[in-house]
């Protein structure tokens, strides 16, 4: 205690605060750029089941059949996208049959394809951003669709040509929230590192959870039905250089809670026949009843509780319920969660990367979304349930 209460007067911690003072940036991160990516390959929601149970050949279960019509048709989705095709799916027999095992296969193809994805997302951020690739110092990279070494970051930065010292970051397995929590860590890092400037990029494929309809396991309809295949980049970073950056969003706060006794509402388990994951029944309703509670925890600080209708709100659009259940329990105006509600319409539930497209029609709708304020909540949803909660100022 002694020694350390004589380092800290010797010269030495003042030159080492000091070179920590000047290590951090001057103010909050940014949002400077925005990206986003889709496969070629687009279902149109009226047909899914046909589409579905004709590629699984499962056309004999109708009554299953019929159910995955009713729940496509109160989706409130239109349309998505896939990495995967009719044809992929009738050379891999073991994508369609649960008894073979099929991780192998699956992360084969993920090994380029997300990385190729990703790389569209972050290739239109950077043009956005109009610096060269070159610059950017940090890469956050998430991702529930590979489990490889080196991963999905390293082929990224070679794809993007990213400098070899660029700094990397890779988020596994994170579910629905991984797109909040890789930009929190790029607040962090922006925030932390003076002049660095972070790229985050998301990219999901469904390949690694799609399987064919089985009796004894209706929640396999849920997913086929709701997820989809998508890619966002963001650009972050503190102190923009006014002659170049144009911020979008200033990354004001970033928090994560997690809903009390709710580690059954989103469950995921990594098998040899891909990613199982099972969203619970009451997952709408632990939503509804606990979102206020987080958000004044999460906001309260900041005096901005209660006045939740004053803000701007992207919300991962997990399902229909989900987008309800907020809606309800934060008594938000309907017009509140329009972005939300467009993101999942045109792309399904791509997980991580859907919070982003959210934020990216948010600055589209700029003037009829962002109140007077300009402050909003990006809101991520994943298993946990984790609750990740960013305050924005647009
Ligand atoms: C938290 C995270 O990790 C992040 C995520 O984003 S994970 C995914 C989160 N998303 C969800 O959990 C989906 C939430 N649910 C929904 O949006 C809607 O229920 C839906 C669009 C799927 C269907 O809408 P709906 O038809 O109006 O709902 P509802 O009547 O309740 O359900 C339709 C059928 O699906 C079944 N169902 C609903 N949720 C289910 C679930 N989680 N597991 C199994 N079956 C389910 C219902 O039992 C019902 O079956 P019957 O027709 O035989 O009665």
């Amino acid at each position: 205690m002694a020694l350390l209460g004589n380092l800290t007067a010797s010269p030495t911690a003042a030159i080492i605060r000091k070179m920590r003072q000047a290590q951090r940036a001057d103010g909050p991160a940014s949002v400077l750029a925005i990206g986003t990516a889709n496969p070629a390959n687009c279902v149109r929601q009226d047909e899914y089941a046909d589409y579905y149970f004709r590629v699984t050949q499962k056309q004999h279960l109708t009554k299953l059949k019929s159910k995955l019509n009713r729940i496509c048709d109160r989706s409130a989705i239109k349309k998505r996208y896939f990495h995967h095709t009719e044809e992929l799916l009738q050379h891999h027999p073991e994508f369609i049959d649960r008894t073979l095992p099929s991780l192998d296969a699956r992360m084969d193809i993920a090994a380029t394809a997300v990385p190729d994805l990703a790389a569209a997302a972050a290739g239109k951020a950077i043009a956005e951003w109009g610096r060269p690739a070159a610059d950017i110092t940090h890469l956050v990279v998430s991702t529930y669709s590979g489990a490889h070494m080196p991963g999905v970051d390293l082929r990224l930065a070679s794809l993007l040509g990213l400098d070899p010292s660029v700094r990397r970051t890779m988020l596994y397995l994170n579910g629905c929230s991984s797109g909040s929590a890789a930009l929190r860590v790029a607040k962090d890092i922006a925030e932390n590192n003076r002049g660095a400037r972070v790229l985050v990029a998301c990219a999901e494929l469904t390949l690694i959870l799609f399987r064919a309809p089985d009796e004894a396991h209706v929640d396999t309809i849920i997913m086929q039905a709701l997820f989809g295949d998508g890619a966002a980049a963001v650009i972050v970073g503190a102190e923009p250089d006014a002659s170049a950056e144009r911020p979008i969003f200033e990354m004001v706060a970033a928090s994560q809670s997690v809903i009390p006794e709710s580690t059954h509402g989103a469950v995921g388990r990594l098998r040899e026949d891909g990613l199982v994951f099972n969203p619970s029944f009451e997952m709408p309703a632990l939503i509804r009843e606990n979102i206020e509670q987080c958000m004044a925890d999460a906001v309260g600080p900041l005096g901005l509780s209660g006045g939740w209708n004053d803000l701007f709100w992207a919300v991962h659009p997990g399902g229909r319920a989900i987008l309800d259940s907020v809606e309800a329990g934060l008594r938000l105006e309907p017009k509140k969660l329009t972005a939300s509600r467009h993101v999942l319409s045109e792309y399904g539930n791509m997980s991580g990367p859907t919070v982003i497209f959210v934020l990216d029609e948010i600055r589209r709708r700029r003037e009829h979304v962002v109140g007077r304020h300009g402050l909003g909540v990006l809101l991520g949803l994943g298993p946990g349930v984790t609750v990740e909660t960013m305050v924005l100022r647009a």
